[in-house]
């Protein structure tokens, strides 16, 4: 079952929680909706199950329009954050309880009902807890089972909102993995909602980025991950550095005389702001070459003192205070602190030391312009 989202438009109030948001969702695709808090997460999900009513636009089925047919009707799975099980009644119970609501007419018999169950809990390898009830499980137990109760019915589509969100990191890292196994044998079209960067780049085909209401970017992980498409993508996807500069000479030229190359064909006219961002691992760092009257010290690189280093396992992790140099009148050499990441051994050999002077290159970056702004 494919999914259309036309123009969907949602107000609270005053507030607009969507803003004309359009996506097509393929039939067995698994998409992760992206986004801070706020940004209407939640609501584009609830439209799409049909619990809450767009201002404007629709949503359609395999191209039919189910935007007032009723949520009963849509054949949607769903599991929440704290989609909490009926605590009276035991695993099994709580999987059997979908079929065993269906009319009489299209309930199957209790044989049928049990087979199906197990399969279900075989399925989510809980099948040996049938007889247990809620209380009895831990919370990755009870969000499988939550899962093996939305399947029960055999839904066209399956909406999961933030449903490994209440549970601790290692819990959260196997259930995603297993998720996307699950999704990979069941292939059910999936809208999974998370705030996560990181489960939504593991687990999803496309991830769709939601920012105050709008789509900001939507692409494969890789796409969305190594061309993010604003300042915004980019730095919700991952720490990332900001560096101010501005456009010359179909360059860019960062405080202290570093400069980047201009993404690109057009640049921009010269004069034009630009922010370059770079993850801390595309930063490469050096110590500081002794200066020379030729060459000041930190003139390829933005010379910064190392303020931190914290080791473990097999990275550095390097906080750097930038300066040592003076920054041209309208530029700063960074917002806050510079944050790099070496290899651990990389660290040894170096033979860095906290205070030293060092030197740091990006060996790639984000480039974006203040289109509007140039001089
Ligand atoms: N029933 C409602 N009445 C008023 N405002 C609402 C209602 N539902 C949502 N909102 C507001 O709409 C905005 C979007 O909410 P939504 O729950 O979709 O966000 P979200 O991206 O899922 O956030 P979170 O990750 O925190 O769950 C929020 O500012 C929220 O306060």
């Amino acid at each position: 079952m494919s999914i259309e989202i036309r123009n969907v438009s949602k107000q609270f109030g005053s507030f607009h929680a969507l803003q004309g948001v359009n996506l097509d969702i393929a039939s067995g695709e698994l998409i992760a909706l992206l986004g801070p808090s706020g940004c209407g997460k939640t609501t584009l999900l609830r439209i799409i199950a049909g619990l809450e009513t767009p201002d404007a636009g629709s949503i359609h089925f395999s191209g039919q329009d189910t935007t007032q047919v009723h949520v009963r009707e849509r054949g949607v799975g769903f599991v929440f954050q704290h989609y909490a099980l009926f605590r009276h009644m035991t695993v099994f119970d709580n999987v059997a309880f979908g079929l065993r609501m269906k009319p009489r007419r299209e309930r199957p018999n209790e044989a049928v009902i049990r087979a199906k169950v197990m399969e279900l809990l075989s399925l989510v390898q809980l099948d040996w807890i049938a007889d247990r009830h809620p209380s009895q499980l831990s919370g990755g137990q009870r969000q499988r089972i939550a899962l093996a109760r939305a399947l029960a019915v055999e839904p066209k589509v399956l909406l999961l909102d933030e449903p490994f969100g209440a549970l601790d990191a290692k819990v959260r890292k196997e259930l995603r993995r297993w998720l996307r196994r699950l999704h990979d044998e069941l292939h059910v079209t999936s809208i999974f909602v998370t705030h996560d960067q990181e489960e939504a780049l593991e687990v999803a085909d496309r991830v769709v980025v939601l920012n105050q209401g709008r789509i900001e970017q939507q692409g494969t992980p890789q796409q969305v991950w190594d061309h993010p498409a604003s300042p915004f993508v980019c730095s919700f996807l991952g720490d990332v550095n900001l560096f101010q500069g501005r456009a010359s000479g179909g360059r860019i030229e960062l405080a202290g005389g570093l400069s980047l190359d201009s993404p690109g064909d057009q640049p921009p006219l010269d004069g034009t702001p630009a922010r370059a961002y770079v993850r801390p691992h595309d930063l490469e760092v050096r110590r500081a070459p002794p200066a020379t009257a030729q060459q000041p010290a930190g003139a390829d690189g933005i010379k910064a003192r190392l303020a931190r280093a914290i080791v473990v396992g097999p990275i550095a992790r390097l906080e750097l205070i930038p300066g040592g140099a003076t920054p041209s009148a309208d530029n700063t050499w960074s917002d806050t602190l510079i944050e790099a990441q070496i290899p651990a051994q990389q660290f040894h050999e170096l033979d860095l030391r906290e205070g030293e002077t060092l030197v740091v290159t990006p060996r790639r970056s984000q480039v974006f312009f203040d289109q509007g702004a140039g001089i």
